[in-house]
Formats: C-alpha cells, sequence, structure tokens
C-alpha cells in the first residue's frame, strides 16, 4: 500500500457499540484498503484512469497490488458465495488431519476430502479459484 495518500487515515468505527461496531469497522478498512490498492495499481502502471486501470491485466510490478484488488473487488462482487464456515489451521505434521476426521463424524459437517491450501500455496489465484472449488458447492 502505498503511503503517500492514505498515511494516518484511520479506519472510522461503525455507530453501534459491540459487534456492530467491529464489523462497521471492518467494512470501512475494506473500503479503504480497495481504495488503496486501485491506488497503487494505476500509479504502478502509470494511468490516468483508475478505473480502467483495475481491469487491466497484471503486470509484474504491481503484482501484489493486483492480488490483493483482485480478491477484495471478487469478496465484493460475490459476497453471497459460499465459503467455508471454519478454517482448521496448523502446522505440518501439527495433527491438523486427526482433527478434520474427528470433526467430519459428526453429521452436519462437511469438509473437503484434500487440503485447498489456499493461503499458502494459491493465494495469487485468488479467490474466484477459492469459491469455485467444487468442494465448497
Ligand atoms: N493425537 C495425536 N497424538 C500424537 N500424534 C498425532 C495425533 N494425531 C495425529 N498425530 C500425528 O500427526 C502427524 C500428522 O499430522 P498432520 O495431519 O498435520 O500431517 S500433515 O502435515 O498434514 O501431513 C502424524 O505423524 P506421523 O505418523 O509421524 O507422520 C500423526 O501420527
Amino acid at each position: 500500500m502505498t503511503a503517500r495518500g492514505y498515511e494516518g487515515r484511520r479506519c472510522s468505527p461503525g455507530k453501534n457499540a459491540g459487534g456492530k461496531k467491529l464489523l462497521g469497522k471492518l467494512d470501512n478498512c475494506a473500503s479503504l484498503e480497495v481504495r488503496a490498492a486501485v491506488d497503487e495499481s494505476a500509479a504502478r502502471r502509470g494511468a490516468s484512469d483508475v478505473r480502467e486501470q483495475s481491469k487491466a491485466p497484471a503486470s509484474s510490478g504491481s503484482h501484489w497490488a493486483d492480488v490483493k484488488l483482485r480478491n477484495m473487488s471478487v469478496a465484493q462482487k460475490y459476497g453471497n458465495k459460499k465459503l467455508p464456515n471454519a478454517l482448521i489451521v496448523g502446522v505440518k505434521k501439527g495433527g491438523t488431519r486427526a482433527v478434520l476426521e474427528f470433526i467430519r463424524i459428526h453429521p452436519d459437517v462437511r469438509a473437503l476430502g484434500t487440503e485447498p491450501h489456499f493461503f499458502d500455496r494459491n493465494y495469487d489465484r485468488g479467490l474466484d479459484w477459492y469459491r469455485s472449488q467444487k468442494r465448497f458447492q
């Protein structure tokens, strides 16, 4: 994220207290991050029209800005598409498979057969890829 333009900006909290306040804050933060990613992406490409730039193919110099933008804009477009309700996170050989196998005994639990490795290996494929996994449908 570029420091210029967004430096010192804070996500303004929502009006309500508790969980609603937190959700409001996250929502505002997401908007700021989308704008920052769009601006950064456009600046690196030297474009004048920021909206057009967000549709352009990725260039190597702004790879992570593009990944971030792609993920966030997809989340906004397809906010109601299915994602997992829970994730099992663990180090290699930490026993995560055993945790999964115990949890999936419950009849209300549907779980993936194989690990999607979205966050460590496939993150740059974007949320479109993650959501399109047949296993979530
Ligand atoms: N309850 C309990 N106590 C002790 N050890 C246990 C337990 N559950 C799983 N395991 C051992 O955890 C190893 C597998 O971990 P993971 O499922 O995380 O493996 S993987 O990294 O995803 O491949 C694997 O170890 P190795 O057999 O040495 O590979 C399992 O035997």
